[in-house]
């Protein structure tokens, strides 16, 4: 079916996501963050796409580090997905909320052990002297931590949700004409389309 047609975002999203995970060579879920610092000036990382519901868009960082500081300054944030394979692009934007503790522990918890300890050593987007530090300070949190079931998340690392304001989904097109179409909420638990000039 024509995707302009489609009247609602999140199965379309995930329709898209599932056709990049048979065709990206790795990471159909990376996706980047937009932020803005306190002068609005912006910001932008990769980071992967960890929750999709009807809520919005959740990924996890430390809260500590540039994003973190910048995403809890503005409450607002935008992502952008390529994924090349198709020649498809996601925009989404709009308020963020952080995620609850239970979803920030239970998605902590699925995570590799020395990931996990990983989010305790890194001081993440702080100035580190040499590589050597980071390894001590894996070091010295295996020693802290030894038990891989028993590795608690960090206070200052959690999720953020995008809850969206708006999401474009972009197919390209011959000669430049792509279709592209936004879905707004429509204030009633719907959502309101429209198609755009390419
Ligand atoms: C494909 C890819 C996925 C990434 N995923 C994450 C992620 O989910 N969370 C995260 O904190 N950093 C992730 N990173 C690292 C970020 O891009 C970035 O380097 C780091 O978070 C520091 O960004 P900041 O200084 O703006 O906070 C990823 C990098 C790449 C290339
Ligand atoms: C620093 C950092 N944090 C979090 C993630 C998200 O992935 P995962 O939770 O699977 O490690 C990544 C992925 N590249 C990352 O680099």
């Amino acid at each position: 079916m024509d995707f302009t047609k489609r009247t609602e975002p999140y199965a379309l999203f995930s329709e898209w996501l599932e056709d990049a995970k048979e065709s990206e060579p790795n990471d159909p879920n990376a996706v980047a963050v937009a932020t803005v610092d306190a002068d609005g000036l912006p910001n932008v990382r990769m980071v992967l796409l960890k929750g999709l519901d009807e809520r919005g868009f959740v990924f996890y960082t430390n809260f500590e580090g540039t994003k973190g500081k910048e995403v809890l300054g503005a409450m607002k944030a935008a992502m952008c997905f390529h994924w090349k394979s198709r020649r498809r692009q996601v925009r989404v934007r709009g308020p963020v909320e952080i995620v609850s503790d239970e979803e920030a522990t239970a998605y902590f918890n699925s995570r590799h052990p020395q990931s996990r300890r990983g989010a305790w050593a890194s001081d993440q987007s702080r100035p580190l002297a040499d590589r050597e530090t980071l390894i001590e300070r894996v070091q010295h949190f295996q020693e802290k931590y030894p038990d891989d079931d028993n590795i608690p998340r960090p206070p200052h690392w959690s999720g953020f949700r995008i809850l969206p304001s708006e999401i474009e989904f972009w197919q390209d097109g011959d000669h430049r004409l792509h279709d592209r179409v936004v879905f707004t909420p429509d204030g009633q638990g719907g959502w309101a389309t429209q198609r755009l000039y390419p």
